[in-house]
């Protein structure tokens, strides 16, 4: 049986899947009289196939418990998706690498509070994976014409530990 243990999200971790959307080390200016701080640019949104617009949606997850048995992972072939946590529950972020159109190396974060992720289009990672509570996320992915959606299915599920 495969396991995966779970690891902190850092953006350096993270730089092969995507990127991770926080304060933390982002180019950063005062705007609006100095009453706003912008943090900016921290994801690259990435919009591809015919007619792409960018979504703008809540999505409310279930929580899965510990230890999760991954069954499944997705991919976006024409559009990045990212995710950002609405409350300070905790969930995780499972991406993969690619072999061939296998998916590979799988690593699993648990995002700190004020850390969220883009996922880089056409990038292995497993559905939005809330712990402990139900919890909502904002998400900017891709619409648009076309299949933006492939899943693998492993032969035996991955068990992700703490
Ligand atoms: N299917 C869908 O919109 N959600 C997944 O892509 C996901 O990553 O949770
Ligand atoms: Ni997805």
């Amino acid at each position: 049986m495969a396991s995966l243990v779970i690891e902190p999200l850092s953006a350096a971790a993270f730089a092969p899947f995507g990127q991770v959307i926080e304060t933390s080390g982002a180019q950063h200016y005062p705007i609006n009289n100095g009453m706003t701080e912008r943090y900016h640019d921290l994801a690259r949104i990435e919009l591809g196939g015919a007619q792409p617009r960018p979504l703008v949606s809540i999505f409310r997850g279930q929580p899965y418990a510990l230890p999760l048995s991954l069954k499944l992972v997705e991919r976006h072939p024409l559009g990045s998706q990212a995710f950002y946590p609405l409350s300070a529950h905790p969930w995780l972020v499972i991406v993969a690498e690619d072999d061939g159109g296998t998916p590979a190396r799988l690593r699993a974060f648990q995002p700190t509070i004020g850390q969220g992720v883009n996922i880089a289009m056409n990038t292995w990672h497993g559905v939005l994976t809330p712990l402990e509570a139900a919890s909502d996320f904002l998400v900017v992915d891709r619409g648009g014409e076309g299949n933006n959606l492939e899943e693998y299915h492993f032969d035996e599920p991955w068990t992700v530990t703490r």
